[in-house]
């Protein structure tokens, strides 16, 4: 199988994402780790920006082995002298220069003559040869260019000394189909281009980034330019974790294969949204936190009897550990048991599917149910015994200036009993009217808050230690979003434990 070249520019073009400046310990860091993805091409920046820049790449240069340190240059001398300067130490230095070619950035931007731009291509790359033999040059808007200037701007570049011409869609222009006919055009009509390696550069304007880079490898690109998570200028540059798994996973189309080790993309990604604070969108393709995740019923039970029911890539290969069932308001019983199951816990079918009733009650209020919430409710549900007492619904009146109330309803067998009290605080308002409902003698030893999860919708645990007129102490535990429905759950628990050692099990209809 062929091979396309990985050239990694997180720490040039990706670093241009506005807001995002990386100081030299941090690119360092990133170039190690990039290293170890096995990235073919490091990008390490264009040292005539700042003494920041320069330093960051001759760190590299000096620190960094097992891939090619690249560093970026203008066509003009001073850039790509000082290019060099930053580069000297590397094992694998590459100078990449670049100058643009469309009559758009030629007449207003760079103010030159095509003729100039040919000029300066050519002394450029000449510079560069003089300091070594691997030379990248770039066409800077190339997908705007007219194509037979484009093609002898390339042409010049490759008799100067050009060992990879790059194609940038710098823009993000292109469509897929069109920027593969380019790359095309290019090979049929560029004198001398059997003997460089072609590359692309495609920015995602259009979401189209990826799509460009995949269309330009099917007709001959054998380098692509990419990105960690896709940062990049504007919108961005082709992601590299979705064009090595587009190649990956549909191996069998491309037949291309890429030096990626691809079980450390998401460690890497995971480093780049940290160190450039860029966080990476939950539906983000490869690795975004919901691209492994399933919540809907459905596709969890597929995934459950077959992975690949709904997955394209096993998540481990690109080291995720394993795809997560998302538990919510979509999904269904088997995904529900299966979690329990991973959690230690084998339910009845009828504790399950009363634990399942409460799973969708707490989901309807609740975002994200996590494994704390889950353990919690089917404690709850586990440790219960029949109800005597069931919380049918619960009023509160409370605040600054009022005296608490609640009115609270209970279920007792087939009643519902009402009663309403005040009290000191809200929770004693509650326990007031429950104790007047239960007319059982008990005083309240102690009463807990927890959060069990965290967030502004965590479910709160209240557990309650209630002592009966014999002495003997009962524990309750509630659980809920709403702390004083909490509060209540733990009472009514209790009051149900107490009732059952008095009466023994109530024996349900
Ligand atoms: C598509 C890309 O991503 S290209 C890379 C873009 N990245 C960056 O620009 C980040 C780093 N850049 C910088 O720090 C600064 O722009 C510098 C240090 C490179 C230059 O700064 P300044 O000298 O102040 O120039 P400034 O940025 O304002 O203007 C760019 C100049 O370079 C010229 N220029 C632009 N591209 C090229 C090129 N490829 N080759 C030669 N000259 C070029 C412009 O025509 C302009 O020249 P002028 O001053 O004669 O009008
Ligand atoms: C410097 C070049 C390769 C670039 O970043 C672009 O054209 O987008
Ligand atoms: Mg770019």
């Amino acid at each position: 199988m062929e091979r396309v070249y990985i050239f990694d520019t997180t720490l040039r073009d990706g670093e241009q994402s506005p807001g995002v400046s990386l100081n030299v310990k941090e690119k360092l860091q990133i170039a190690r780790q990039l290293v170890k993805l096995g990235v073919d091409v490091i990008e390490a920046g264009f040292p005539v920006a700042s003494p920041g820049d320069f330093a960051a790449v001759a760190e590299i240069a000096k620190n960094v082995r097992g891939a090619r340190i690249c560093a970026l240059a203008r066509a003009n001398f001073g850039d790509i002298d000082r290019a060099w300067e930053a580069l000297r130490e590397a094992e694998a230095p590459r100078i990449h220069t670049f100058i643009a070619t469309s009559d758009i950035h030629l007449r207003h931007k760079l103010r030159m003559s095509r003729e100039q731009v040919l000029e300066a291509a050519r002394e450029a790359v000449r510079r560069a040869r003089r300091y070594t033999d691997d030379v990248e040059f770039s066409a800077e808007d190339a997908s705007r260019s007219d194509t037979d200037f484009l093609c002898q701007v390339l042409a010049v570049a490759i008799e100067a000394g050009a060992t990879v011409l790059n194609i940038p869609d710098t823009v993000g222009y292109a469509v897929p189909e069109e920027f593969g006919e380019l790359i095309r055009t290019i090979r049929e009509k560029t004198p001398g281009i059997e003997k460089v390696t072609i590359s692309v550069h495609c920015h995602n304007d259009l979401g189209l980034a990826v799509a460009n880079t995949l269309a330009a490898i099917k007709n001959g690109a054998r380098q692509a330019e990419v990105t960690i998570n896709g940062i990049g200028e504007r919108a961005g540059n082709a992601a590299l974790e979705e064009l090595v798994m587009g190649l990956y996973a549909r191996r069998p189309l491309y037949g291309m294969i890429t030096g990626i080790r691809t079980e450390e993309i998401y460690r890497t990604s995971k480093l780049v949204a940290a160190l450039t604070g860029m966080t990476v969108q939950p539906n983000k393709a490869i690795v975004g936190k919901n691209a492994f995740a399933h919540e809907s019923g459905i596709h969890q039970d597929g995934v459950l009897k077959e992975r690949t029911t709904y997955e394209i890539i096993d998540p481990t290969v690109i080291g995720i550990p394993k795809s997560t069932l998302v538990l919510g308001k979509h999904s269904g019983r088997h995904a529900f048991k299966t979690r329990l199951a991973e959690l230690g816990y084998s339910l009845s079918e009828e504790e399950l599917n009363t634990a399942f009733a409460r799973f969708k009650e707490l989901c309807d209020r609740k975002k994200t149910i996590t494994d704390d919430d889950l353990l919690a409710l089917v404690e709850e549900e586990m440790g219960r015994v029949a109800p005597t007492y069931e919380l049918h619904y619960l009023h509160i009146s409370s605040g600054t200036t009022i005296v608490p109330t609640a009115t609270v309803g209970l279920k007792v067998g087939e009643s519902l009993v009402e009663e309403a009290a005040c009290g000191n605080g809200p929770v004693d308002a509650i326990y007031k009217a429950i104790d007047k409902i239960t007319g059982i003698k008990c005083t309240l030893e102690s009463y807990g808050i927890d959060a069990v999860t965290g967030g502004k919708d965590a479910v709160g645990s209240v557990t309650v230690r209630v002592k009966n007129e014999k002495g003997k102490t009962f524990l309750g535990r509630g659980l809920s979003t709403d702390v004083l429905e909490a509060s209540a759950r733990a009472y009514i628990d209790a009051l149900n434990k107490m009732a059952v050692d008095v009466n023994g099990p109530r024996i349900e209809p």
